[in-house]
């Protein structure tokens, strides 16, 4: 897609940071990547390598990285926040007086904020009613992006033409661009699915079959979808690329960092361990713990996160809470068909 060339910034050097810095500077435009160190800033200027989150792989010349924020924001048409969910908040603060009225704000973190369940939309239109914002989410491992493996996407928002011209910005002969207006539910379906890409990396440690994944990803989705529904959102939004097509990725993949982290959980390590050894980012440890304790309080049946939270905060051990899993009440396939939802 041709247009004119945007000003972007994106806040967050870390795998998918770089991965959408470097579509952008393929596509033309001027890029500025904000990354925390100096040493990471001249890699990535003098090697076109991010050596910690995406070795071995060659960035184009045009992405420019600092580790001075107000240089990077400066004169940027649309910002990208890629820092994780922990510390969105704290990123947010420090820009705040740096980002004009009417700039499109972009976020792609898939977390939850834990002073009052927010996702980061919501605490984007809080601290900076002042810009336009938007979610971007869906299948989107930053190691295949690079790859320039064919991946989909979608951005979301209520404001029509802020989606176009993020699809103007990032579509290219392997990156597709969908939009859709339900920010919401996009932004959460990303956010959840973390959850249950910890459940299905812990099967896989233990050896469970096939049969077993299906059952696992399909459940996933139920459950998902009952908190939706729950929280005020549309679980049809579930069966798009941010719903079903993120969870079947997560779930699937070894390259996902959350199920890398259940993967070592199911071998037997603490998840204090399990994070360590990752070394990078796993929203899903922290959502899992906000949404069984979200679940608990309004009562909504999610047996499969708050059997998560009992194995990775209570200590509980694996086969009895799938025996638990397996022994519970006789339940409805698709609930949404039989008027119970
Ligand atoms: N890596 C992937 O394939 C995808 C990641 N995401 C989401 O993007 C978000 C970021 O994830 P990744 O890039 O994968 O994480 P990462 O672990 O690769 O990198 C995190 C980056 O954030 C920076 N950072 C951490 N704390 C910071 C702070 N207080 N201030 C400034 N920068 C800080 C780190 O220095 C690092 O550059 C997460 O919410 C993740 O769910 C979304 C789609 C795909
Ligand atoms: O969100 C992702 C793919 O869409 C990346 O998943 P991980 O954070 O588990 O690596």
């Amino acid at each position: 897609m041709t247009q004119q060339p945007e000003v972007a910034a994106v806040l967050g050097g870390g795998s998918f940071g770089t991965a959408m810095a470097t579509i952008l500077a393929q596509n033309g435009h001027t890029v500025r990547l904000w990354v925390r160190d100096p040493e990471t800033a001249a890699a990535i200027n003098n090697d076109h390598e991010n050596p910690r989150y995406l070795p071995g792989t060659e960035l184009p010349e045009g992405v420019q990285a600092s580790e001075d924020l107000i240089e990077c924001l400066s004169g940027a048409s649309m910002v990208f926040m890629a820092v994780p969910s922990k510390a969105f908040m704290e990123v947010l603060t420090q820009a705040r007086d740096h980002v004009p009225e009417g700039t499109l704000v972009i976020s792609c973190t898939k977390g939850i904020y834990a002073d009052g369940f927010l996702l980061m939309s919501q605490l984007l239109v809080r601290e900076w009613p002042h810009t336009r914002v938007g979610v971007l989410s869906g299948p989107n491992l930053a190691r295949e992006i690079v790859e320039r493996k064919f991946t989909g996407t979608v951005i979301a928002s209520a404001d029509a033409d802020l989606c176009k011209r993020i699809q103007q910005a990032l579509s290219c002969d392997y990156f597709r661009v969908y939009d859709s207006p339900d920010m919401f539910g996009v932004e959460l379906g990303g956010a959840l699915k973390n959850i249950y890409a910890i459940a299905t990396g812990m099967a896989a440690a233990v050896g469970v079959g096939d049969n077993t994944r299906g059952l696992l990803i399909t459940r996933s989705l139920a459950e998902m979808s009952r908190f939706a529904a729950r929280m005020g959102g549309s679980p049809m939004t579930f069966l798009g690329l941010a719903g079903v097509g993120d969870l079947i990725v997560t779930c699937s993949s070894s390259l996902s960092r959350n199920y890398q982290v259940g993967y070592l959980i199911g071998q037997g390590h603490t998840v204090e361990q399990a994070v360590a050894q990752l070394g990078q980012t796993a929203e899903g440890v922290n959502t899992i713990r906000l949404v069984a304790e979200r679940a608990r309080e309004q009562d909504i049946y999610m047996p499969l996160a708050s059997g998560l939270y009992e194995i990775l905060f209570d200590g509980k051990p694996l086969p009895q809470v799938i025996a638990r899993l397996m022994q519970g009440e006789h339940n409805h396939d698709v609930e949404f068909t039989m008027g119970s939802a």
